[in-house]
């Protein structure tokens, strides 16, 4: 089945417990904004169909959160629009997109660089249509629905405990698959730019954390979604760190400075066998056995093949990653490993550490670009220890003079921690730990060639090392 939202068109008013359908608005709304859409969705960093055109768009819900024909003040429009596209063999169904539009008669300068546009025709005639966002009249109107939950339109607000009144709001800059904005150095919320059915495991897996009292992960405080039999998760509010730097930088500012990284890289083991363990615990799932070892491969092969028609320059390779696949097939009959669910896409952008040294995760999203059927599926922990192990050559590549005995010692001070926290350490099972290294280096490999080719490099080289000595 295809993973593209359901259609559902609701033009609801702000006013709570009112809502208003209004047939002729909505069917102009979407006609009228499709030509500010084409130019702007596109340049975002978060459009996940980059390289194919947008052929049409259609709406899947609209909710005025805001009045768009208010006198005086901006008006607040959420939109789920499905951005039509070609297929491709690894994008077949067309993408659903979370927007949130302001709409004003004048745009004050500020806000000159989230300007869509200005509508010619239907209900925003005349109005400059903004990311709103970037607005923080429009924030802070968002704020307010946390703080005062329930339904409105085709959105449903939920919360866990209070929120105060009156943060303000800044829009973060980071390149982002998603869009974040911080409340007064308090909280954070994500907004969600590609949405799906199904609960996202961002809001899935550090709601059951909390709920097993894991300290790891920055606990959901609130979220909205768009309700249904397969909700759609829009956004979730949790607590900022404010005093903590992620440690893709604080691994470079070591490099920069001549330094080991190993009491740290210790303590993220020791961290990320903490969150393992109480996933495990929250979320059980059975051993992987037999016939799934072989479904397992069979991902990971599938998934090399797509790569290398994407990316020719991985074809020489593939004969030996294979057989680094293979070899866990090759191991079936040891009776299986245990599996649960991950983080999906653990990397050192993804810890934050605390002035105190205190590591937190954040984003259990999985990786942006698969299915959410298959972000969701449980699998054995060494796939988060391996995107980390990743990281950490990443990091040592990217620092002039390379020196491969640094990202060497992080790794095995990785694991060690892990083990020390774990009582299993992942160099113990060496086939595993090869086969899911290989499979996220194929997923480098892709992710770079799509979004910043000039790293491509950095991954090629690990697939090199890889694939063993056969290889051309
Ligand atoms: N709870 C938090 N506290 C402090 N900073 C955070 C928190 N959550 C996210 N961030 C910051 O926001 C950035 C983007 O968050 P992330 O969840 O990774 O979004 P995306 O999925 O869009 O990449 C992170 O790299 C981090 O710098
Ligand atoms: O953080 P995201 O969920 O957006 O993850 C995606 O982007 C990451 C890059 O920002 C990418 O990570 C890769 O590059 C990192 C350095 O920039 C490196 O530390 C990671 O090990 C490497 O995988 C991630 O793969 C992608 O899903």
């Amino acid at each position: 089945m295809s993973e593209a939202a359901s259609t559902h068109v609701t033009l609801a008013k702000s006013t709570r417990n009112s809502t208003t359908h209004d047939r002729t608005r909505e069917g102009a709304l979407l006609p009228s904004l499709a030509p500010l859409l084409h130019a702007w969705l596109p340049r975002q960093r978060w459009f996940a169909g980059k390289g194919r055109p947008v052929t049409g768009f259609s709406l899947v819900s609209a909710t005025e959160m805001l009045p768009l024909d208010g006198a005086a003040g901006p008006g607040l429009l959420h939109l789920l629009v499905r951005a039509h596209q070609p297929p491709h063999a690894e994008h077949p169904a067309d993408d659903c997109y979370q927007l949130l539009l302001g709409a004003r008669t004048s745009l004050p300068p500020l806000l000159g660089g989230a300007l869509l546009g200005r509508v010619e025709q239907g209900p925003l005639a005349g109005r400059a249509v903004y990311d709103a966002l970037h607005d923080p009249r429009l924030a802070d109107l968002l704020l307010e629905r946390f703080r005062r939950p329930g339904s409105l339109g085709s959105l449903r607000f939920e919360r866990t405990a209070a929120i105060p009144a009156g943060l303000p709001p800044r829009v973060l800059d980071a390149e982002q698959s998603n869009s974040s904005i911080v409340y007064g150095d308090a909280y954070i919320l994500k907004i969600f730019r590609r949405v799906f059915p199904g609960t996202n495991p961002d809001l899935e897996l550090p709601l059951a954390l909390g709920r097993e009292g894991c300290g790891r992960v920055p606990a959901p405080v609130a979220w909205f979604e768009a309700p249904g039999p397969q909700p759609l998760t829009l956004g979730v509010l949790q607590p900022f760190l404010r005093d903590a730097l992620d440690g893709w930088r604080l691994a470079l500012g070591a490099l920069g400075e001549g330094r080991d990284f190993l009491p740290e890289a210790r303590a993220l083991g020791r961290t990320t066998a903490e969150v393992h363990t109480a996933l495990a615990a929250a979320l059980p799932a059975p051993a992987l056995r037999g016939a799934q070892t072989r479904q397992l491969v069979a991902r990971m092969t599938q998934r090399l093949e797509a790569a290398s028609e994407a990316v020719p320059a991985l074809v020489p390779y593939v004969p030996g990653l294979r057989a680094a696949f293979e070899a866990v097939t090759d191991l079936g009959h040891r009776g299986g490993w245990a599996q649960q669910r991950v983080h999906g896409d653990l990397h050192l952008g993804q810890a934050l550490r605390s002035a105190d040294g205190f590591w937190s995760l954040i984003d259990f999203e999985g990786e942006p670009a698969r299915p959410l059927s298959e972000r969701r599926r449980p699998s054995p922990p060494v796939r988060d220890v391996a995107g980390m192990l990743r990281s950490f050559d990443y990091a040592a590549r990217s620092h002039h003079p390379w020196d491969p005995r640094w990202a060497a010692r992080c790794r095995d001070a990785y694991c060690e921690g892990y083990a020390q926290a774990s009582g299993s350490d992942p160099r113990g099972e060496p086939e595993l730990l090869r086969a899911h290294e290989t499979d996220k280096a194929v997923y480098e490999v892709l992710y770079e060639a799509r979004h910043r080719p000039d790293w491509l490099p950095v991954p090629m080289a690990a697939i090199q090392r890889l694939a063993g000595p056969a290889a051309a």
